[in-house]
């Protein structure tokens, strides 16, 4: 027992991610190109993803993926929580308990923490560097979102830059790197009428505090975002490593085993369907994990569904608290009405669905996982963003990677048919639809030659793993990512890029 627990300190890394499924996987994926250096690595999340993975498994949760270990510990709420409905209590509840289960859980399972190589945590449990501060562990972190929304959250939380206020809540902001942002285009958590207090502040302490990473690795990669990563390399730099997507979706050997943990069972059968439906005529359209929208909503694109007359895959995720309103339910016309023109599930295998030939577009909430995916399959995307960093990222589908079109809101807030139909036309047909077509493949290619073998983000984990097993640089305390960053893009240009 004890040779194993040596063993397994040697070269070992620990991650620690926040319990959405967004958050796990980019952080497998990352610990999965880590391993494949020559380092161990486990992944650490808090007892409701155990829960979840078991819910959806039906047996006993995995404690392993490929060859990357789980380990679970308490976020301080009872399992039946609902924690979305109350997230300021739930971030406030982590904040509290997740330190001192986390430094417990390191003492249970490693003889000598000290031995840790380093921590890698995501933006939502910053905490995660005073544990490792209270171990000297150097800690690093994973941004999960694009670099724009790491430089926009920098820039505000440091108030480099002006940002809406309750006095001027219309203001354009402009910002290098990126273009002009209007409000509806801004992550939700740094407008004035934000309704989560808890992110703000979160955000604060954690862009006030960047000192305590010495690393900050992004989900994204340099050709995809070069203005604004540049733009930030003065600041504090973000290296990209991704897109940590599946292997099959990077064009890499079709053997490779993907890293990643399933919170729900996903309905296969929407494959078999698929490959009955003739090439690039199925609209998929799902929102994520999280989002349920409202009744209203689900009305509207259901009827732009019907009105298209083209295939669609909708995924409708069961709410896990359902309320009165019907928010995320189906209109009860619907199943019955387009029952020989689409399918319906509850969850999808989506990176199998969206590099189907069948599929033609994606109707997405732009979760920034979603996005990636969509990049690597090369198909154009229709926006309709939600909350968080979801509006930003529609800014950059449409303004930066010209990627796909935006579902625009009406005056009171409300979505038409009409306007979702326009868009589905619009990215299915007509000379709009084959640029964003030809953009899309263009970026595919783009995401591959990445994480190839020397490409930009190869490069970027290569430097990474040799930063943290190097004993000089673990033994210098000071952040040294802004050298390393800026080698790392001389490198890039160097190759014309
Ligand atoms: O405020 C948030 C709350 C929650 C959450 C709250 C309660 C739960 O039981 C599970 C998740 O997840 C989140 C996940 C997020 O990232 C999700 O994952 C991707 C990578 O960050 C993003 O691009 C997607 O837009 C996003 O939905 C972002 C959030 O603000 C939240
Ligand atoms: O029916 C579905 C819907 C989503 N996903 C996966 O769930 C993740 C969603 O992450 P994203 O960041 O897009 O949004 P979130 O769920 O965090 O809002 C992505 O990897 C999707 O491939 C899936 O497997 N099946």
């Amino acid at each position: 027992m004890a040779q194993a627990e040596e063993k397994r300190e040697e070269n070992h890394v620990l991650l620690v991610a926040f319990s959405s499924q967004g958050h796990i996987n980019p952080m497998l994926r990352l610990g999965k190109r880590l391993a494949a250096r020559g380092i161990h690595v486990s992944l650490a999340t808090t007892e409701i993803v155990r829960h979840r993975m078991l819910k959806s498994s039906g047996a006993g949760p995995a404690d392993h993926v490929t060859g990357i270990e789980l380990l679970f510990f308490s976020d301080g709420l009872s399992l039946d929580y609902d924690r979305k409905t109350n997230l300021d209590v739930y971030m406030d509840i982590l904040g509290k308990h997740g330190p001192s289960n986390l430094s417990a859980l390191i003492k249970e399972h490693y003889t000598s923490p000290k031995k840790l190589l380093c921590l890698v945590t995501n933006p939502f449990v910053p905490w995660v560097s005073d544990v490792a501060a209270e171990y000297n562990i150097p800690c690093a972190m994973l941004w999960i979102q694009p670099c724009a929304l790491y430089a926009i959250y920098y820039r505000c939380f440091n108030k480099l830059s002006a940002f809406p206020t309750p006095t001027d809540p219309d203001m354009v902001v402009e910002l290098p790197g990126l273009p002009s942002m209007e409000k509806e285009d801004l992550p939700s958590f740094v407008l004035p009428n934000n309704p989560f207090g808890s992110f703000p502040k979160l955000f604060s302490e954690l862009f006030q505090g960047m000192e305590k990473f010495k690393w900050v690795l992004g989900n994204s990669f340099y050709e995809l975002e070069k203005h604004v990563i540049d733009s930030v390399c003065e600041l504090y730099p973000i290296r990209p490593i991704g897109p940590l997507v599946p292997p099959t979706l990077l064009g890499q050997d079709q053997e490779l085993e993907d890293a990643s943990v399933d919170m729900w069972k996903s309905d296969e059968t929407c494959i078999e369907w698929l490959t009955q439906q003739p090439p690039s005529s199925v609209i998929y359209v799902s929102f994520g994990s999280i989002v349920v929208l409202p009744a209203k909503q689900m009305e509207a694109i259901a009827t732009a569904l019907k009105n298209v007359k083209r295939p669609f895959l909708w995924v409708v995720k069961p709410p896990e608290f359902p309320t009165p309103d019907g928010a995320g339910q189906l209109p009860s016309w619907f199943l019955e009405e387009t029952k020989d023109q689409g399918q319906v599930v509850r969850w999808s295998p989506q990176t199998r669905v969206l590099s189907h030939p069948a599929v033609a577009c994606f109707i997405t909430h732009c979760g920034w996982n979603s996005m990636l995916e969509t990049i690597c399959s090369g198909i154009p995307l229709i926006a309709y963003p939600q909350w968080t960093d979801q509006p930003t990222n529609a800014k950059l589908i449409v303004d930066v990677f010209k990627i796909g079109v935006r579902i625009k809101k009406e005056a009171d807030g409300n979505i038409s048919s009409e306007v979702i139909e326009k868009c589905i036309e619009e990215v299915m047909v007509g000379p709009v639809a084959e640029q964003l077509r030809k953009n899309a493949m263009a970026l595919k290619a783009e995401a591959q030659k990445a994480v190839a073998a020397d490409g930009s983000s190869d490069e970027n984990i290569r430097l990474f793993v040799e930063e943290i097993t190097c004993d000089s640089c673990k033994k210098d305390g000071s952040p040294n990512v802004g050298n390393l960053s800026h080698e790392g893009q001389d490198k890039v240009s160097d190759k014309g890029v």
